[in-house]
C-alpha cells in the first residue's frame, strides 16, 4: 500500500485490483495505434466483454476507442487510458509522444492512465520529461499512473538485461509511477532481485505472440515466481483463438482461488530455472 496517497488515488488503485489481492491481470489493447487494427471496431466491444467476463482486472485503451465500447463492460473490469503513441511506420518507432492528457482521461471515465517510455531511445529525454509531467497531473488529480518502461534504443543490446530492467523500474518509481510494466528478466532469480528492489509493483509484458499456450502460461507462472505482481499481456490474449478462454487461464494463475492447486508453487529450487522466453 502506498504510504502517501490520497483517498481518491487509493480508491482508484483498489478499483484496478478488481479481483482483490496485490496481483494484476491487465490486457493492453493500445496496439491498435502502434501496430494497426487488432479487431474490427465493432468487435472491440465484444473483445472487452470477453476479457471483463474472464477475470481481467483492467484493460488499456486509447481515448477514441472508448466510443466503440459499451460502458457496461466496465462494471466488471477497470479502464486504463493510454497517453502515449507512435507507430511501427515511423522513422523511429521508439519515439513516443503524448496524445492525451490526464484531465481528458478523467473526463472519459478512466480509473488510471498509462504512459510509455523507451529507456535508451534517442528521444528518451522528452519521454522522461513527459512522464514527469504526467506524474504531476496524476498527483493533482489523484489518478494512478502505470508506466510502460521498455529498454529500447541504439545502445540497448539486451533489453532483458536485469540492470536495464531495474533501472527502468527505478526511473518510473522515482518519477511517480504507481505500477510499472516492463519486460521480464531471463531468469526467475534475476527477476526476483529486480522485484524485491522495486518500491512499486512490477507487471511484465506478454511479448510477441507465442502459439504454444503452455509456454505462455509457464512464462506467467515463472514471472510470478520471480516476484512480478502480474502481467500486462496483450497479443498473447487478444490474438488467441478464444481470448476469453485464454484470459481465464492466465487469471487462474494470477488470482488463484483458495482450492486451486494450479496456483504457482514457490519452490525455491526452481529459482535457477531460466524464464520461458516469450517476451
Ligand atoms: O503492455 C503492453 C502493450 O502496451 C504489452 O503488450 P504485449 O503483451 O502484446 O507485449
Ligand atoms: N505500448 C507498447 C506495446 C504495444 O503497443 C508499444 O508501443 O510498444
Amino acid at each position: 500500500m502506498m504510504l502517501h496517497h490520497s483517498f481518491a488515488r487509493q480508491l482508484r488503485l483498489r478499483r484496478i485490483h478488481r479481483h482483490g489481492g496485490d496481483r494484476l491481470l491487465i490486457v493492453p489493447l493500445d496496439h491498435s495505434v502502434t501496430d494497426g487494427p487488432l479487431t474490427g471496431g465493432n468487435r472491440l466491444d465484444h473483445l472487452v466483454g470477453q476479457l471483463a467476463d474472464n477475470g481481467v482486472d483492467a484493460v488499456v485503451l486509447h481515448k477514441g476507442s472508448l466510443r466503440y465500447v459499451d460502458s457496461a463492460r466496465f462494471a466488471r473490469t477497470s479502464l486504463i487510458v493510454h497517453l502515449s503513441a507512435s507507430t511501427v511506420h515511423a522513422p523511429d518507432p521508439n519515439d513516443k509522444y503524448l496524445v492525451a492528457s490526464v484531465e481528458e482521461c478523467l473526463r472519459l471515465g478512466a480509473d488510471a492512465v498509462s504512459v510509455h517510455v523507451n529507456l535508451g531511445s534517442t528521444q528518451e529525454r522528452q519521454q522522461i520529461a513527459d512522464m514527469a509531467a504526467v506524474a504531476d497531473a496524476c498527483d493533482r488529480w489523484n489518478v494512478p499512473l502505470l508506466a510502460m518502461m521498455y529498454p529500447r534504443g541504439p545502445k540497448i543490446t539486451n533489453p532483458r538485461d536485469p540492470a536495464l530492467i531495474a533501472h527502468a523500474a527505478s526511473l518510473a518509481a522515482d518519477l511517480g509511477a504507481d505500477i510499472v510494466k516492463t519486460v521480464c528478466a531471463e531468469s526467475i532469480a534475476e527477476m526476483r532481485d529486480i522485484t524485491s528492489a522495486s518500491p512499486v509493483p512490477l507487471v511484465v509484458v506478454g511479448g510477441p505472440r507465442e502459439p504454444d499456450e503452455t509456454r505462455v502460461l509457464a512464462y506467467v507462472d515463472e514471472a510470478l515466481r520471480g516476484g512480478a505482481s502480474g502481467v500486462a499481456m496483450g497479443r498473447n490474449v487478444f490474438l488467441a483463438p478464444d481470448p476469453g478462454a485464454m484470459a481465464a487461464k492466465v487469471a487462474r494463475l494470477i488470482h488463484p482461488v483458495p482450492h486451486d492447486l494450479s496456483a504457482p508453487s514457490a519452490a525455491p529450487e526452481a529459482l535457477a530455472v531460466p524464464l520461458t522466453t516469450v517476451s
